[in-house]
Formats: C-alpha cells, structure tokens, sequence
C-alpha cells in the first residue's frame, strides 16, 4: 500500500543543533532530493547508490549552495516506512532547517502530519497497531520502568503473547463454521476437548494481560502518592523536599493548602507523583471544605497513601495517634497507607525511641531537616512491585488495548458458557468471531477505522 505523495518533515527537534535530520518518505523521495543534491564525487547519482548508504555533497537551490549535508538513502521497501526514504543530515541551524524544508515542499513534497511516517510503516506492514502505537510511548518515556515497558511492547510484547492462541482460535473458528455446513448431519471436525483447553488458555492469557494494566497504567503517568494529614502536620514542606523544589506554599498557619498540588518524582527508575493536600480538619470555610473534599477524592485515586503526624503532638498516655491512624487506615481499607511521623527534629531521642516503640511500621522523618526522607523513598520503591519488569513481561500500559482485551475476555467468557451449556454451535460460533475481532483490534489486523489510526497518530510529534 505504498502512498503516492511524498512527505517531508524535521525528524529532530527544531531549535539549534550540532546538526538535524530531515526526513523524506514517499515513492519520489529519491529523484526529488536528487535534483537539488551535488554529490562531492563526479557523475555519482543517489539514484544508483544501494539501500542503506550515506553520501556526502551540497543541498543547492538555484546554484546557490545551501549546505553541506550527509544523505542517507533508504530504498522501498527496506526502510523505516517500506517506502523510499532520504535523511538529510544537515548542519543544526534553524535557518537551514526551514530553508531546505521550504526547497522541497516547492519541488513536490508535502509536510507529514503528526506520527506519519510510523502510520506508513504500520500500513506498509513494518509493525502492528500496537507496535506503532509503542514508538510514541518510547519517545515519551521518561524512567526506566515506562521506558522498558515501552521498548517491549515496541518489540511486540502483546502480539507475541497472543499471536499464536489467536491463530489455533482462527481454526477452529474456520472448523465450527464448517460443521454449520454440515448442520443435518451430527458431525464434529472441531475437537472439543482441544478447543475447551484453549479457551481456558485465552482466558488466563487475557486475565494476565487485563491485570497488568492497574500496574502498567501507572508505572506509565507515575504511580499517585496522597500525602495526607491534619493541617500543618507538613505536607507541602515533604513535598517540597521530595521534589526538591518550593513548589507548595508552605506557613505555619494551618490550613495554608487549599487546591491539590501534584508533582512526578523519579526514584529508583520508577515515576510516583506526589499530591499535596489540603489539611483535614473540621471547617466552617467553604473553600477549605472543598479542598479537604478533594483531598479525600485524592486519596480514594491514589495507589498509595503517605499519612502524616505531628510527632510533637505525640503523647504517650494518650492513644489519639493510634486511634487517628486507625480511622485512616478504615477510611482506606484496600490501600496501603505509610505512616509518617514528621518534625523528630523537634524531640529528644528518647521521645523518637518511645514514638517508634509505640507505633507499629512508623517512619520517623523530619521534612524540614530533610531527614528520614531517603527512608520513605526506599519503603515507597519497596511498595512497588517491580518484578513484573525485570522478568521483560509483557505490561499493558495502553488504555486502547486495555479495552480491547476486555472486550475479547467478555466474548471468550461467552464461549465458555457456550460450550458448557452446550448451546447450539451457531451462536457460540459468532462469540468466537467477536473474540478474533477483538484481538485483532489490538494489531490492527482487523480493518481499523479511519479516525480511529487518524486519532492514535495524531498524538505523536511531528517527524515521527
Ligand atoms: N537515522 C535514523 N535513526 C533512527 C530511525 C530512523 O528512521 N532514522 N528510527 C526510526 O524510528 C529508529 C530506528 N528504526 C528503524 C527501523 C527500521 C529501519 C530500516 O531501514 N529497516 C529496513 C532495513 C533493515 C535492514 O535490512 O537493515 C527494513 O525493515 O526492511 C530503519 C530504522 C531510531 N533511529
Ligand atoms: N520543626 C519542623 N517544622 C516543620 C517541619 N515540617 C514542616 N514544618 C513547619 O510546619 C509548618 C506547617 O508546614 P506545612 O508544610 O505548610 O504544613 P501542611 O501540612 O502543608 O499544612 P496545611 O497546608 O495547612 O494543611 C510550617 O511552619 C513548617 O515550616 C519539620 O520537619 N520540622
Ligand atoms: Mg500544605
């Protein structure tokens, strides 16, 4: 499916560089660099030159040289798009990089649209759906943990884990269907026992990939961390401290935050993001209440919560802390809530000694001083289940197929009903299709819509 307009577009940042890279793509993109190339080397065409060689000469527009490039030839279909490719490397000023850019939409070339070139190489069969769909999430991966979820999924991590059930579900799809031709007669081409095996193996594949989103999901947009706590407890000092940064105010009037505030922190290659927020307390001020609302709303979100206390309120014959850090952990039943005792510069050793003996799991911390707080990143990396990651597993982290593997899960459920209530072979035989199609979905095997690759390219960045 090769397009036969020929597209143009920066492929590096746009800005001054060491040098840039313009990219062609498109059945004319050799001839059209061609005519405005001079090679160094007499009577050398890059029209004769072999995929994958680079050649140095001059960009000229009307005789007048533009630059001292590098091109880079890539010939149909062994390039990143399957088309003809040309990459011109050029010297990294903003003028050369707009001038030959302006040279070569006059001679017939057209500006790509975001993500073009990848939605060339997903429609010349380069990669799938979900592959192309990876390459955005490379660019935009800003840890390790989203960067390696990213690379595998690049490399086909979804596909290959369902590559191979799909195809033995596509057999018997084409069995079941022919025993419906053969419906007067009591026939059975499709082995049941075999089939009922790989509905059960779809099922866990499925459930295994469905689950791994929670994870993958925010390991990808950093894992939400509430810091929540009474006013003035020192919430916005921890997350200005964490962050390293006067991103919160903070004063020693409580009640200072009202609107959450929220910032990502890379710790150990895995993304959190921290949300500051407003004090709970009872209040008659309306702003306040709302804030303390959203601070709840917060929390419910977040994957972990930070619970703050003043440890010089602590008072060792009162167990107000205790009953406090009960209610929290009630309120929360299914998170898992740090407990955190905050200002320790202020006590004596023996108080910190008494403090921690009385409260289970507490961690000391002094946000002001910054102490305790490598303490806290470590229990928070610790909290996270990295394993998953370095075993390369496949981690859905993209909501799109997300959805299509629940969609698939719901049809192939269907199925297994089906075949245990022994429903007619017709119906079952259409949930089956449903469940392909699904699947499918996720490559885009399946004839995928229009908008729908106009709506996932159009999040890429130009050039890519
Ligand atoms: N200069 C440059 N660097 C780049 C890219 C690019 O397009 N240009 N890429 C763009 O994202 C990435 C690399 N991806 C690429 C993937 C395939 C091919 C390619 O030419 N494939 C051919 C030939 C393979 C061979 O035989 O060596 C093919 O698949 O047939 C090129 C780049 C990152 N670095
Ligand atoms: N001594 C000491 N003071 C601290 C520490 N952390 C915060 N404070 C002080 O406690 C006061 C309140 O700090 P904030 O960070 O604004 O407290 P907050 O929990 O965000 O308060 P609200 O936004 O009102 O809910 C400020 O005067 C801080 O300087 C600490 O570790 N030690
Ligand atoms: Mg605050």
């Amino acid at each position: 499916m090769i397009q036969n307009d020929t597209i143009i577009a920066l492929a590096t940042p746009s800005g001054v560089g060491a040098i840039s890279v313009i990219r062609l793509s498109g059945e004319q993109a050799i001839p059209i660099v061609e005519a405005n190339f001079k090679s160094i080397q007499k009577n050398k065409y890059l029209k004769d030159q072999k995929t994958h060689t680079i050649h140095l000469g001059h960009i000229v527009d009307n005789k007048s040289v533009l630059d001292e490039v590098l091109v880079s030839i890539f010939k149909n279909p062994k390039s990143y798009t399957g088309e003809n490719v040309v990459e011109i490397s050029c010297h990294g000023s903003s003028f050369i990089q707009q001038e030959i850019i302006q040279l070569f939409l006059r001679k017939g070339c057209r500006m790509a649209n975001n993500g073009e070139f990848t939605m060339r190489a997903f429609l010349n069969a380069k990669m799938d759906l979900s592959q192309a769909e990876a390459v955005a999430d490379v660019i935009a991966s800003n840890s390790a943990a989203s960067h390696q979820m990213a690379i595998q999924q690049m490399r086909g991590g979804i596909t290959n884990e369902l590559k191979e059930l799909r195809a033995q579900l596509l057999d018997f799809a084409a069995l079941i269907e022919l025993e419906l031709d053969f419906s007067g007669e009591d026939v059975e081409f499709a082995d049941r026992t075999k089939f009922k095996e790989l509905v059960v193996q779809i099922t866990f594949v499925l459930k295994r990939l469905i689950d791994s989103f929670s994870f993958g999901n925010a390991m990808k947009n950093g894992i939400p961390v509430a810091i929540i706590g009474e006013p003035n407890v020192g919430k916005s000092t921890l997350l200005n401290t964490l962050l390293n940064e006067e991103k919160a105010i903070v004063s020693e009037i409580a009640g200072t935050t009202r609107d959450a505030i929220e910032d990502e922190l890379i710790i150990a290659g895995v993304a959190f993001r921290f949300i500051d927020t407003a004090g709970i307390r009872e209040t008659i001020d309306i702003i306040e209440s709302i804030g303390i609302k959203k601070a709840y709303e917060k929390a419910d979100n977040a994957q972990l919560i930070v619970f703050l206390i003043d440890a010089n309120k602590f008072n060792h014959n009162q167990p107000q802390f205790l009953t406090e850090i009960d209610t929290i952990k009630s309120r929360f039943p299914t998170k898992r809530v740090l407990v955190i005792a905050n200002k320790i510069d202020t006590l004596l050793a023996s108080e910190k000694a008494e403090l921690q003996t009385e409260i289970e799991n507490l961690i000391l911390l002094s946000a002001k001083n910054n102490t305790g707080v490598e303490a806290l990143k470590s229990e928070l990396t610790d909290l996270v289940n990295i394993g998953a990651l370095s075993n390369n597993e496949t981690i859905v982290t993209n909501s799109r197929h997300f959805e299509a593997l629940n969609n698939a899960l719901r049809a192939i459920s269907s199925v297994q009903q089906g075949i245990e209530l022994e429903i007619s072979t017709d119906l079952f035989s259409i949930d089956i299709r449903e469940c392909l199609r699904h699947l499918g979905a996720i490559t885009g095997d399946y004839d995928v819509d229009k908008d729908i690759l106009g709506h996932i390219f159009s999040n890429f960045c130009i050039g890519k």
